[in-house]
């Protein structure tokens, strides 16, 4: 998902988040405001969360806590773009003072230009003259207000392209980049959001969640026979498998070198298994071919693989916990199977 704010909800954003932030006892800077920002507008949960527990105990964020809360819930970016968007700020923010510094001067050069001009009439100077330079004086602040005013819509606009920048970097930072799958860090991510009380994140849809792991049997085999290369090649295959069977609401993920999960809502037990039957039978049918040696036979690739029911109450580590040992007994049993462990 991408920023796609307005000009007046980003404004509305900025309004809300300035009050937050003066209150606290960080200093006012780009990353005290990146973090109020983020709070405001609510697309990040998990440091909505962070946040409102720490004002829970009644204390304010001081310089410390804020750049950790940054750096854990905003900057888990690469440094070069956390470094852009933290200039970006500064920038911005610089510019929004100076032109509210000069709108001050002209406010106030205004004022003084209109109490000499009263006095002026009060001694009977030419009144014609006296509303020419009324006039002048107007319009010197008319232009310092469209001066201020487009200041402040640049500002907004180059806040509003940081912000989809910050966005998107956050994004990709938890893309598998070989796969396209989700990383184990989004796969930690739900599965804590799941254990942290919100219930599984396709509550609204079905109450039965299951997790499901799955491991490529002997892939060090596969390496050592065929090459690195082609170890990639099988490993994307077997996501793109976990990526078609993936029901909706589901998160298929690459949580390790030649290791899956597929977080997935099910009916029940049966339902469940009958998917990771599934996605085994299709990669122990597939044909991987070698690149360029299409005729070459492969050995067949097989996945192990472990299932179990995520119940309400359980933490994320044990439900975690469980599947591996789901895994771990396909792998004893002769590898290539599932194993669903009852919780
Ligand atoms: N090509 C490739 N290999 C990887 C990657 N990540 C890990 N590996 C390899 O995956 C292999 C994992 O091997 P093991 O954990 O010993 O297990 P295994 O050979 O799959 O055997 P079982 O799991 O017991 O069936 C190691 O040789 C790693 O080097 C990767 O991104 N690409």
């Amino acid at each position: 998902m991408r920023y796609e704010h307005s000009i007046e909800r980003s404004t509305e954003l900025l309004r809300a988040a300035l009050p937050l932030m003066s209150r606290q006892q960080s200093a006012l800077h780009p990353i005290s405001y990146a973090v109020w920002y983020e709070y405001v507008c609510g697309g990040n949960p998990s440091l909505r969360e962070a946040v409102d527990a720490q004002l829970a105990q009644h204390q304010a964020l001081d310089e410390v806590r804020t750049r950790e809360l940054f750096t854990r819930h905003i900057a888990e970016i690469d440094p070069g773009t956390a470094q852009r968007v933290s200039d970006g700020f500064s920038r911005v923010l610089t510019g929004m003072a100076e032109s509210a510094a000069l709108a001050g001067d002209q406010t106030a050069r205004f004022g003084d230009s209109l109490s000499r001009l009263s006095a002026d009439l009060l001694v009977e100077h030419d009144p014609g003259s006296t509303l020419l330079a009324l006039q002048d004086s107007t319009r010197d602040m008319q232009s310092a207000m469209a001066r201020l005013q487009q200041r402040l819509a640049e500002s907004q606009r180059e806040i509003l392209q940081l912000r989809d920048e910050v966005r998107q970097a956050r994004q990709d930072s938890l893309i598998d980049s070989l796969t396209g799958l989700a990383n184990r860090r989004a796969f930690d991510e739900r599965m804590q959001q799941w254990a942290g009380g919100d219930g599984p994140p396709h509550a609204g849809a079905d109450p039965h969640a299951f997790l499901m792991l799955a491991d490529i049997d002997h892939f060090k085999r596969v390496n050592d026979t065929y090459g690195h290369a082609f170890g990639d090649q099988v490993i994307k295959a077997v996501a793109q498998v976990l990526q078609q069977f993936m029901p909706g609401g589901g998160l298929a993920a690459r949580i390790g070198g030649e290791e899956f999960a597929l977080l997935m809502p099910a009916a029940d037990a049966q339902q469940a298994r009958d998917l990771a039957e599934q996605v085994r039978r299709r990669i122990a049918g597939s044909r991987i071919r070698r690149q360029g040696r299409a005729d070459e036979a492969i050995e067949r690739i097989t996945v192990s693989l472990g299932l179990t029911r995520c119940r309400p109450g359980d933490s994320a580590a044990a439900v975690i916990d469980r599947a591996d040992q789901a895994l771990y007994q396909s792998k004893q049993g002769g590898r290539d199977r599932v194993t669903l462990l009852a919780a």
